[in-house]
């Protein structure tokens, strides 16, 4: 796992969103996996600037989505998928079409969850997965305890997870107690991942998914089984690892040819 303390949110935006340029050059119909919540905005912004300059193609990259709310109606402006198209299909000038998440409406959830993996499979895997971590150590909506082995499914938010997101809602009560969610094991099978986290509430989590041993209770330290998983953060979300220095001076020290 390599670790990337950037100065502040804008330069962790900036940062993945070069990657993801990089790899668009490498393949310009690369499969993104985007995360939702208010951290990778910096980065959507960042690839939608690159992309207006001309300094990247996007218009073959394709977009998939990590996880979406149980039971909100279509088109509900914070069900992920209108989140989704609001931030990141629509700024990057792409086709509804390059666009695939799972279906929050279905009746049949069970084989709503087994037809995103179907559809994951089909379009030959995520490339390049964006992740953002819960306060609560969570990356989708993996709540603490999933399973590391876990494959698309239905979950149950935590009381934690529901409060941390009311302010999408209008009211607390309206946040969604269900979702889908890719699982672990499904996120953990993308090409590479890239977790970004910033400001202070998320350093504990950022110190137990980095530093802590490997456990179920803090879904993202699964990344740690990954063989190409990057983590950036700020010095906020950075403020309670231990080996900050080293990391520092890992980056510092890279080969600019690596890229991320
Ligand atoms: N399902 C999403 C996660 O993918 C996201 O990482 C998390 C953190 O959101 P934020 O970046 O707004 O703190 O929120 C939600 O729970």
């Amino acid at each position: 796992m390599e670790v990337v303390i950037v100065p502040d949110a804008t330069a962790g935006g900036g940062l993945i969103a070069g990657a993801i340029a990089d790899l668009l050059r490498r393949k310009p119909d690369a499969l993104l996996g985007v995360a939702t919540g208010s951290t990778p905005l910096p980065v959507y912004r960042a690839l939608a600037g690159l992309a207006g300059e001309g300094r990247t193609d996007v218009s073959r990259a394709r977009i998939c989505q990590l996880d979406e709310y149980v039971g909100l109606p279509a088109g509900h402006p914070e069900s992920y998928r209108s989140v989704v198209l609001r931030e990141v299909v629509e700024p990057l000038g792409l086709a509804e079409e390059s666009f695939m998440g799972p279906d929050g409406t279905a009746e049949d959830i069970v084989e709503a969850c087994a037809a995103y993996e179907r559809t994951l499979a089909e379009a030959g895997g995520v490339d390049l997965q964006l992740l953002g971590i819960g306060t609560d150590g969570h990356i989708g909506f993996n709540e603490p305890c999933s399973s590391l082995a876990s494959r698309t499914r239905i979950k149950t938010l935590t009381e934690q997870t529901r409060k941390d997101n009311a302010r999408f809602f209008d009211r607390p009560e309206d946040v969604p107690h269900h979702v889908i969610t890719q699982g672990i094991g499904t996120i953990l099978e993308a090409r590479h991942l890239v977790l970004l986290a910033t400001g202070e509430a998320k350093a504990e989590a950022v110190a137990l998914a980095v530093e802590g041993p490997l456990a179920a209770v803090v879904p993202a330290s699964a990344l740690q089984m990954h063989p190409h998983a990057t983590v950036v953060v700020d010095e906020a979300a950075a403020s309670k690892l231990k080996l900050a220095d080293y990391f520092r001076a890992t980056y510092a020290a890279k080969p600019a040819w690596q890229g991320l």
